[in-house]
Parts: structure tokens; sequence; C-alpha cells
């Protein structure tokens, strides 16, 4: 059984894979991971992985390091199944590569757009070579209905929840609709744009936010939740040996 630690900057995802099976997931706090120890308990892990894009808490170091298995600090260090052509990888989000990591598993061969809609919004791409050559960072959903509120004298801060017409009639109407459609335009758009580069190209999406949206290219888009787990748990796998 292998154990997977997702720690991201809004919070921690954890899982249990045995082999390529995904066995639970578990959300927890990135401050705390407070129920790491009962996780641990419930199943028998012979190794695990870790890829955080925070500085852990003193407590959270505490809690990794007590793990009863073997763990791989995921890192630009790290040996990967994918051609990370990334200029900077000493700063890059490990959880990034991670998604391309798992959507190029189950999709080899294919030139692959990811969107990992989280804390932030991600556009990764892989091409059909198994390279990846990066890609943007764009502020997510709460990052945006917040700075609309912070960043203003008057705008309340509105959640996703709620009356959602293409332009909005008061202002709950307007900044829901600017930021929801906001990012369904940007997504779409970004689609589009690849899609051109890439006739073939397919699309991941992925993170903690969900988004549906209409749009005649439903047939080359997958929904995959756990996607950066997943590749996280092949990433794992590709170290076997070396841990
Ligand atoms: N259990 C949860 N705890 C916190 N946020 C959640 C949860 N489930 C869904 N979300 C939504 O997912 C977003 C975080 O997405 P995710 O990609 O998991 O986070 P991170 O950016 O920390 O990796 C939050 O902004 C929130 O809107
Ligand atoms: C862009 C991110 C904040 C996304 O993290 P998340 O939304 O999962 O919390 C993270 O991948 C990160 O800290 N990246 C470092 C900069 C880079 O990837 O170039
Ligand atoms: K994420």
């Amino acid at each position: 059984m292998n154990l997977i630690i997702d720690i991201g900057n809004t919070v921690a995802k954890m899982a249990a894979f045995d082999g390529r099976a995904l066995v639970e997931v578990l959300y927890d706090s990135n401050r705390t991971l407070e129920h790491l120890p009962g996780f641990c308990e419930k199943y028998p892990f012979e190794k695990a992985i870790v890829a955080t894009v925070i500085d852990v808490d003193r407590q959270v170091r505490n809690r990794l390091d007590e793990l009863p298995c073997p763990v791989l600090w995921l890192d630009e260090k790290t040996l990967l199944p994918v051609e990370n052509l990334y200029d900077t990888p000493h700063t890059l989000g490990y959880d990034r590569i991670a998604s391309v990591a798992g959507a190029n598993e189950q999709y080899p061969g294919r030139d692959i757009l990811v969107v990992d809609a989280g804390t932030c919004i991600t556009y990764e791409f892989i091409d059909a070579a198994a390279r990846y050559h990066g890609g943007n960072i764009s502020p997510g959903m709460q990052m945006r209905f917040k700075a609309l509120h912070r960043f203003t004298a008057r705008l309340p801060l509105v959640s996703a929840e709620g009356p959602l017409p293409s332009m909005g009639k008061d202002t709950d109407t307007a900044i829901r609709a600017g930021v929801l459609k906001g990012i369904e335009y940007e997504i779409v758009g970004y689609i589009r744009a690849m899609k051109h580069k890439y006739p073939e190209l397919l699309v991941f999406l992925t993170g903690g936010d969900d988004f549906s949206f209409d749009t005649n290219l439903k047939n080359i888009i997958f929904a995959d939740r756990f996607l950066v787990l997943k590749g996280l748990n092949r990433i794992l796998n590709y170290n076997n040996g070396r841990l």
C-alpha cells in the first residue's frame, strides 16, 4: 500500500493506493495533518510520497517524520516518469508536474492540457512525447472573490452559490458572474487556443473547485478530481527501488 500526501495552499489531501488502484482519499488541514496518524493505523503503508507547495509547520513536519514507512519528498532531484522542460525546476510547484504525470499515465502518447482549479488555477501542457513544457498560473475562484472584496472600498465578499446570469443585474450577480463566467471563458479560451495548435489535444479538469460549462469541446474533456494524487502515486512507484 502507498501513502500519497499532497499539501496545497488551501487544503491537504492524503490517499491510500494499492498499486495503481485508489483505495481512499481524505481531505485534511494543511496546517496540522491531524488525520494522518489515524490514516496510518488503517492501512499497512510500505512507502509514502509527500508533495507540498507550502512551508509545512513544525507540527506537520513532526507528523511526517514519524511516518512508519520510507518517505519520498518530491523535489527537483526526484526522478520523474516524464521529461521536465520547465526552466526553473527548483521553483516549480510539484503538484503541477504530478498532475501531468497522472494524465500521461492514463493517455500516453497524447498532447494533454491539464486545468487544475484550486487555490490557483494552473494550466499545464504535456506533449505526446511525455515532455512537460510548463504552463500558466491564474487566480483561483476563492482568490478572485476575496481580491474583489479586499482591494476595493465597497465590494462585498460574494460566494459562488447563488443566481448566475451571464451578465450581472446587481452587485451580487455582477461579482459572481464576473468571477465564475470569467473563469469559464478563461478555461474555454485556453482549450480553444491549445486545440488550434494541437488538434488531437485532450483536456483534464482537476482540483477542488468544480466547473461545468457548455462547450462543444465536452468530448475531449475528462474530469478527474484525484489526478494529482494519481500522478504522485505513479512517481512514487517509479522511484520504488530508490527509497
Ligand atoms: N474539503 C475542502 N476543504 C477546502 N476546500 C475545499 C474542500 N473541498 C473543496 N474545496 C474547494 O477546493 C478549493 C481547493 O482546491 P484544491 O485544489 O483541493 O486545493 P489546493 O489549491 O490547496 O491544492 C478550495 O478553494 C475550495 O473552494
Ligand atoms: C501555482 C501553485 C501555487 C498551485 O498550488 P495550489 O493551487 O495547488 O495550492 C503551486 O504550484 C506553486 O506554488 N508553484 C510554484 C511556482 C511555479 O510552479 O512555477
Ligand atoms: K492543486
